[in-house]
């Protein structure tokens, strides 16, 4: 949250040494300093607070002034459920967190169709992702239609589905706790799935006909109230994660890179995540310190000035780090457009990069299938036979991936039938070209 004020002034900075380089959302929290005590449960209170943008004073009034809620038992269950059976695999929270995001920006994509001015509030469609390493927290900030307050309170304290019930006794009645685990990991469990990594979750949200609203929760109840710094976000919401200890990695930039290209790589929108880069330049120098230079040289003898004086370098190698947004999923899933519509080329492309193969596919086969249960497969055969595939026969299972809307779910499917493809003609060895197999996963059938 508050990535508009603080964008602006670590956008780009310059320093000459690592020490120096900025961290992401500087200002975060300087407000607090001149409120510091030596009292250690002010100052644990204080850190539990953070909102930046806003001091210590500032958050203590918005808070008397915001209004408290209690969660719907559902979402108590529900809660509870996410957090205890899904330990294991904390990592789908940003998953659900940027589909949500995607969700929010289609509405109003949708919603400008008939009323054009509904997107004039914020024009750019995108996700932008930001990790304030220093005061682990993780913000997530997409332009979408946003939630008005009794949305907050209605959407972010209830569950609405009609299926909810009947999803509770279904897991009720899973064999095992981990067929349980399994039926939540792979679908939607949704914006709870934050408090798998966060101890407090501060939502901030813009909707086109209301002011913006903080929602804030520690899991135990969640208060609302009008956000004190004004409609900031201008259209759209920024879910910020306070991390748990446990989990301060989802917190370093390469880990949530990687976690952004694993399961939402495919997403509609541009998710772009905060990054530095860090490089040498050329600089010149600056007069104080060719003053000093000179100086020195004068010391010398006359011969020795000369050549120094023609030899000076005018400028020097520092290092500057840079902070920007950075696209993260450029891939487009051509497995939802008609297979009559790609291109060869376009094929060998989308294999190139999902497989990292630099040759081009043997085969593939792309098919669509409609009807009771409809999905799309794209299937590639690789040109050469892969280096593990028989002294790892079968170990490897991660060969198909399955999303759901453009949303990774899994690729851990097991063998069912195996087959290879061999080589015709004459002297042709007897050995198969490729195999593959007709998956199947436990899950799925
Ligand atoms: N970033 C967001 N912008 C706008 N509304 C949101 C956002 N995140 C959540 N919501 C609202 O909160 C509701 C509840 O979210 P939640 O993720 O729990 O369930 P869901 O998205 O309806 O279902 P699921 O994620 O399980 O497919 C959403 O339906 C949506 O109305």
């Amino acid at each position: 949250m508050g990535f508009w004020r603080t964008e602006r002034l670590v956008r780009v900075s310059s320093s000459t040494s690592a020490e120096d380089a900025p961290s992401v959302d500087a200002d975060i929290g300087a407000g607090m300093e001149g409120s510091r005590t030596d009292d250690n449960v002010i100052a644990r209170e204080e850190e539990a607070i953070k909102i930046d943008g806003l001091n210590v004073a500032q958050i203590k009034e918005m808070r008397d002034k915001a209004e408290k809620h209690v969660f719907q038992a559902e979402v108590n269950r529900m809660m509870k459920l996410i957090i205890n059976s899904l330990y294991r695999n904390k990592e789908i929270f940003l998953r659900e967190l940027i589909s949500n995001a995607s969700d929010a920006i289609d509405k109003i994509r949708l919603l400008s169709l008939t009323a054009k001015e509904e997107i004039d509030t914020n024009p750019e469609l995108v996700i932008r992702i930001k990790a304030d390493k220093d005061n682990h927290i993780l913000h997530i900030t997409d332009t979408g239609i946003g939630m008005t307050k009794n949305e907050l309170v209605n959407n972010l304290g209830t569950i609405a589905k009609s299926g909810t019930s009947e999803f509770f006794s279904k897991l009720q009645d899973s064999e095992s706790g981990d067929e349980a685990s399994d039926l939540i990991g792979q679908f939607g469990v949704g914006f709870y799935s934050a408090f798998l990594v966060a101890d407090r979750v501060v939502v901030t949200s813009k909707h086109n006909e209301d002011k913006q609203h903080i929602w804030e929760s520690d899991s135990g109840e969640f208060s609302v109230v009008e956000d004190p710094r004004g409609d900031t976000l201008k259209r759209g919401t920024t879910v910020s994660l306070h991390l748990k200890e446990e989990a301060y990695d989802f917190v370093e930039v390469d880990t949530v890179r990687t976690l952004i290209k694993k399961y939402s790589q495919f997403i509609n929108f541009p998710i772009y995540l905060w990054e530095s880069k860090t490089e040498e330049v050329e600089e010149p120098i600056d007069e104080d310190e060719e003053e000093a230079d000179e100086d020195k040289v004068e010391e010398e003898d006359e011969e020795g000035k000369v050549e120094e004086e023609e030899d000076k370098p005018k400028t020097k190698k520092v290092s500057k780090t840079t902070w920007d947004w950075v696209l993260v999923n450029d891939a487009k899933p051509i497995w939802t457009r008609k297979p009559e519509d790609i291109e060869d080329e376009e094929y060998n492309e989308f294999y190139k990069s999902m497989s990292k193969d630099s040759k081009e596919p043997l085969a593939k086969t792309h098919f669509v299938a409609e009807g009771e249960v409809t999905f799309k497969s794209l299937l590639f055969v690789p040109s050469a036979q892969p280096s593990e595939s028989f002294n790892k026969y079968g170990t490897r299972t991660d060969n198909i991936k399955l999303y759901v809307r453009r949303v990774f779910i899994t690729d851990d499917f097991q063998a069912s039938i195996i087959f290879s493809i061999f080589p015709l003609g004459e002297g042709a060895k007897r050995q198969p070209l490729c195999s593959f197999e007709l998956l199947k996963s436990s899950k799925f059938g």
